[in-house]
């Protein structure tokens, strides 16, 4: 029971009436069809074994999207528009992160050394957070935030949960934008320092990119210009999320 509360606070599941803010999409949801939940047994099996995405294209597999870009590019603020507009789980690998370290853990104690240097904590942690959190949150929609931000990360979680994501959303914004956006955050997070900032741009330039250029290479990324306000952007992003067959 514990668990099942841990994760559906960990994953800011969206409320399930829609959103009224003015920011909202002016496209939602026409699109989505409910779909026929499998029980709950089989749903986690194939997400959570090696029988995963290996049925040849299971309609009922849930739909994954991952969304990347570099610090401050906004992921986090565009993620909770949409799931609130469209019905998706957010789980934001940097929170899952940032709950371990408050938690007092010894693990906590390690991620919180690398994420005040800016770097990529060890993917066996990260993946194993994000795959307890989604056994958690049951979704059939899931937005996969911050991650895999390495080859590294993308390797494990392919292998562990079994099957690539359906989609790869990239924030593009620029590196001063990003930086202004970040030390105008103030929400006490220990890496919202400029010493901290620059080595995460480099962490996101030499590691992250290649990521986002492999699933180019599928087929799977769609750009979005991260640039003008939040409410301009989540224009971009509805148009997205509304031609998306879930
Ligand atoms: N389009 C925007 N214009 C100006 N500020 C924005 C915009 N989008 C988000 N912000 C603000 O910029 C800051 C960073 O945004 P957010 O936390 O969503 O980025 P992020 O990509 O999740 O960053 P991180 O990788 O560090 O978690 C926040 O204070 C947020 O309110
Ligand atoms: N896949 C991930 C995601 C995050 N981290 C660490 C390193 C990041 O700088 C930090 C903050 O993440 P954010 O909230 O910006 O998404 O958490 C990681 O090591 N691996
Ligand atoms: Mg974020």
């Amino acid at each position: 029971m514990w668990r099942r509360r841990l994760g559906a606070f960990l994953l800011r599941s969206p409320p399930s009436s829609s959103s009224t803010a003015a920011s909202s999409c002016q496209h939602r949801r026409h699109h989505l069809l409910p779909r026929e939940e499998p029980p709950a047994l089989n749903r986690l099996a194939r997400l959570f074994t090696s029988q995963a995405g290996s049925d040849g294209g299971n309609s009922q597999k849930p739909f994954i999207a991952f969304v990347l870009g570099g610090p401050g590019s906004g992921k986090g603020t565009q993620c909770t528009k949409i799931a609130l507009d469209f019905g998706f789980a957010h789980l934001s690998a940097g929170d899952l992160l940032r709950h371990e370290i408050a938690s007092g853990s010894e693990k906590g104690e390690l991620i919180v050394d690398i994420i005040k240097e800016g770097r990529i904590v060890p993917s066996e942690i990260t993946v194993e957070l994000i795959r307890k959190a989604m056994e958690a949150s049951n979704a059939n929609k899931v937005l996969i935030d911050g991650f895999p931000r390495c080859e590294e990360n993308r390797i494990a979680f392919e292998r562990i949960v079994g099957r690539e994501p359906d989609i790869v959303v990239f924030f593009d914004c620029p590196e001063d934008e990003m930086v202004k956006r970040l030390l105008g955050r103030n929400q006490g997070r220990v890496d919202d320092n400029i010493e901290t900032i620059k080595k995460r741009l480099k962490v996101f330039e030499s590691l992250n990119i290649p990521v986002i250029d492999y699933y180019s290479s599928r087929g799977k990324v769609r750009k979005i210009n991260a640039t003008g306000t939040a409410d301009e952007i989540f224009e971009a992003v509805c148009k997205l999320f509304s031609s998306l067959r879930f």
